[in-house]
């Protein structure tokens, strides 16, 4: 059997070791003096012998037993590294078994290189002992694995080496999890896989802009010691706001694929009070995005959560939520989440525990929320996604029908200038329905809809305009009536004024008025 260098070097530590253990036994009849001198010089003689150090990383650790985070970090990135050397391997599925990792098997052998300088990496595992005979596997297995370098290198491995290692395994684990998207039922998230496709890429809008959100949130991702530095909890606030269909929700799918972080949806509705939402807040993981969606209609007086249509259709002085929370606020039982609770919740003292958090808000009412609530330092990017224009409608196309330019196209811009039709409007158009024609039949069918949403606007204004012409006529019908009316009194009142001496003319005066 062929031996690997590390497991060479193992066996020739143990194999010294053992020597120097025997050695050690036979000084003990040696006399005091002679006995640490000679200990001075072994010592000496064995790091001559055998210049390496081995740092040994245990699966478990603790009393609870717990899994170590630097044995599992090590793990991972030796993962990358075990497919092209090891010769035993262990495979396991990643990402909802779409893909395979390839790690190293027990008792088997990596060498790495930093900065030049080689390392090697042994895997191993003990058995309990007294275990007895079973069929079915064992679970008191204790692997573990070994560092093994020379000791010129002591102080680049335990230092720059080990953090590579660790920084590099966690990041590899990040980048292979499986995201999810969670939603809270009372005090408790439970969760889904998180596979929404929506990428910046394929969202409409001005490129520009786009260009802006999502340099924002990269920066925001790499910036840990920037808000460290600055003394500010590692989180961004955003209020995502525009017309229903405009891709408010579609932009958090995005933001989340972008950054590869998990979603935390949360209805505010089934939280029954400040203390449950603190909760909640404190089981989310850093990485996240916490979504509060339809912020303006989430909550009402009675906590009942209104359909959005309902809400349309309700009398006009309608009053945020935030104001009636802030109203609620003084009467509140402890059944109720208020404006403070979630302020708090936003950029209160817990809203730190977890670094690395977006918290995104969308409404499509931006004029109702309460200042207090989107101010910057909590919403601090306040984003407006609006009714479909040129620019959005050519990601569109590019994206559903995979066209760049187009004769129809110059007819679609001029639409799209007059036209107030949301992105998702647009793509339903663009869906394609039958093979036959694709582009030039989906392209029309856009014209159509623009142009019938065009006449329809065209009908409303017109119509709108007969009724503020009808009402005007009213309202100077009306007016007249009075003024008959006036000058009817004014006759009457007049002649008994003027009859009543030198006050008359003043009296005039004021009726005339
Ligand atoms: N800007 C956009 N780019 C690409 N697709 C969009 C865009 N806006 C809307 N869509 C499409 O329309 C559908 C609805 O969009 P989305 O749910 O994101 O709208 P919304 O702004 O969240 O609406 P609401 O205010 O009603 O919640 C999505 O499935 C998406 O495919
Ligand atoms: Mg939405």
């Amino acid at each position: 059997m062929v031996m690997s260098t590390g497991e060479m070097f193992t066996q020739m530590g143990s194999l010294i070791a053992g020597v120097m253990f025997i050695w050690a036994m036979f000084q003990q009849y040696f006399p005091y003096e002679l006995r640490t001198s000679l200990e001075k010089y072994t010592h000496k003689l064995f790091s001559l012998v055998y210049p390496y150090i081995q740092i040994r990383f245990n699966e478990f650790t603790g009393e609870r037993l717990m899994r170590s985070e630097a044995f599992s970090a090590i793990e991972t990135y030796l993962t990358s590294n075990s497919s092209m050397q090891a010769r035993k391997l262990k495979a396991d599925s990643v990402k909802n078994s779409q893909s395979l990792a390839l790690s190293m098997d027990d008792n088997e052998e990596v060498a790495d290189e930093f900065n030049g300088v080689k390392v090697w990496w042994v895997s191993g595992k003990n058995m309990s002992k007294g275990q007895s005979f079973s069929f079915y596997p064992v679970s008191d297995e204790k692997r573990y694995y070994k560092l093994l370098f020379h000791k010129k290198h002591r102080e680049l491995i335990i230092g720059p080496y080990l953090s590579h290692v660790f920084k590099e395994g966690k990041a590899i684990t990040v980048r292979n999890r499986q995201r999810k998207l969670y939603t809270n039922s009372g005090s408790h998230w439970s969760h889904v896989v998180f596979e929404h496709p929506a990428t910046f890429q394929t969202l409409g809008m001005d490129p520009i802009r786009k260009q802006e959100i999502v340099e924002d949130l990269v920066r925001f991702s790499n910036a840990q010691d920037y808000y460290a530095k600055i003394g500010r909890a590692w989180k961004r606030g955003y209020l995502l706001y525009g017309p229903p269909g405009t891709g408010k929700s579609t932009m958090i799918a995005a933001m989340a694929n972008l950054l590869e972080y998990d979603i935390y949806d949360l209805e505010l509705t089934a939280v029954k009070d400040n203390t449950e939402l603190r909760k909640l807040l404190i089981e989310t993981s850093s990485k996240s995005i916490i979504v509060l969606e339809d912020i303006d209609c989430s909550l009402d007086l009675t906590g009942q959560r209104k359909k959005k249509k309902e809400k349309e259709d309700e009398d006009d002085d309608k009053e945020s939520v935030a104001k009636k929370l802030m109203k609620d606020e003084g009467e509140a039982k402890t059944s109720k989440v208020t404006l403070s609770g979630l302020l708090n919740f936003i950029d209160g003292l817990w809203s730190a525990c977890r670094g690395e958090r977006l918290i995104v808000f969308t409404t499509n009412y931006v004029e109702k929320l309460d200042p207090a609530l989107i101010r910057r330092g909590r919403m601090d990017k306040h984003v407006e996604l609006s009714y479909c224009c040129f620019e959005s409608f050519k990601v569109l196309a590019k994206n559903y029908l995979d066209v760049e330019s187009h004769c129809l196209f110059d007819k679609i811009r001029l639409l799209l200038e007059e036209v107030n039709m949301s992105p998702a409007d647009v793509a339903e158009n663009l869906m394609v329905k039958s093979s036959m024609d694709a582009v030039d039949g989906c392209l029309e069918d856009l014209v159509g809809a623009l142009e019938t949403a065009k006449e329809e606007a065209r009908v409303k204004a017109a119509e709108e305009e007969e009724n503020a012409k009808r009402l005007l006529a009213e309202k100077v019908k009306a007016a007249e009536e009075k003024l008959k009316e006036v000058a009817a009194v004014k006759e009457e009142t007049g002649t008994k004024i003027e009859s009543n001496g030198e006050n008359g003319s003043l009296a005039k005066e004021v009726l005339v008025q």
